[in-house]
């Protein structure tokens, strides 16, 4: 693949100071190197710039409102113009408020993106609903048409209007979910497959019918929005909420397998690495084998066009 790769360090949409250093943790880890050496061909953005806002007070309970909306307005730049230059985006946060940013730039350069959201978290909370004000619990309820009327326009936001559909929208190993996302998820029928469905069914049923419930004709671009903490906290504990009985490492390699092989992989995020909780080593260095499925790396193994073979 062509991969846009683009470090986004954020860390205002949750409190805890460390989610910036999450770009630089993968850099430092090798990861351009490791996705070139899988034959991809590389361009390397750099990290946005992101500036915080003085005097940044909450609005209606809302933590950094100005600084996060700025920063996902460059985000959503930046990944507009990777993609539309015909790039396979990888945006390395950065806390999970970054996907507003990054589906707002995809959705406008691929009208018609479906978004997979593997999180223990749903980050669907309105600034209504969000008991926290932490806006990386909100990205996606910002981005959905069904929940403008719910979403105050708040100053630094202007530039973010509504992309997709909630019915695009699935989420995988969610476990620990707030009342009123809850009630949203039941209110729209979004589609959901939580770590019961994954104990019930196996990963590989929950893969399938994740990807036939939003994009049953197998053609539309995906959105990959993977938040670290969807994994067991024993693999990534270097994550600000993390939450017991998560993903194992093969099930979120497994995943990462089937999305790649459809092809149709358009934006990758890989969110909420927080080096200065725990043992970071460990959550970077999985990281960036989970990422590597995504980008071409098969558990069964590869050879390259260069070996030459048939
Ligand atoms: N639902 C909680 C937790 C949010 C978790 C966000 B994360 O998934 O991006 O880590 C909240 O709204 O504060
Ligand atoms: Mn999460
Ligand atoms: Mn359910
Ligand atoms: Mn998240």
């Amino acid at each position: 693949f062509k991969v846009g790769v683009l470090g986004v360090p954020l860390s205002k949409g949750q409190p805890r100071d460390g989610t910036e250093n999450g770009p630089k943790a993968l850099r430092n880890a090798g990861i351009i190197k490791v996705l070139e050496d899988l034959g991809n061909q590389v361009i390397d953005h750099g990290d946005l710039q992101f500036e915080t806002i003085e005097n940044d007070n909450p609005k209606d309970k809302i933590k950094n409102p100005k600084t996060v909306g700025a920063a996902n307005k460059k985000i959503s730049d930046a990944v507009y113009s990777i993609v539309k230059s015909e790039q396979l985006c990888l945006t390395m946060g950065g806390d999970h408020s970054m996907a507003m940013g990054s589906i707002h730039g995809h959705a406008l350069a691929e009208p018609n993106i479906v978004v997979v959201w593997v999180d223990a978290h749903a980050d669907i909370n309105t600034p209504l609903t969000s008991s926290s004000g932490n806006i990386h619990g909100m990205p996606l309820s910002f981005v959905s048409k069904e929940l403008e009327a719910y979403v105050p326009k708040l100053k630094g936001f202007e530039w973010c209007f509504p992309c997709i559909s909630v019915k695009d929208i699935v989420y995988i190993g969610l476990r620990d979910v707030d009342e009123g996302e809850r009630c949203i998820i039941e209110h729209f029928g979004i589609a959901h497959y939580s770590m019961q469905d994954v104990d019930r069914m196996g990963i590989g049923e929950v893969v399938d019918k994740a990807l036939k419930a939003v994009d049953p004709t197998g053609t539309r671009p995906i959105h990959l929005s993977f938040d670290v903490d969807a994994l067991d906290p024993a693999i990534t504990p270097s994550t600000g909420t993390p939450v017991a009985g998560g993903l194992s490492f093969r099930e979120g390699q497994y995943i990462m397998e089937v999305l790649a092989n459809t092809g149709r992989l358009s934006v990758v995020d890989i969110a909420e690495i927080n080096t200065t909780v725990g043992n970071s080593d460990v959550t970077v260095k999985t990281a960036v084998e989970i990422v590597k499925k995504c980008f071409g790396q098969k558990r069964g193994g590869n050879f390259l066009p260069s070996y030459g073979l048939p």
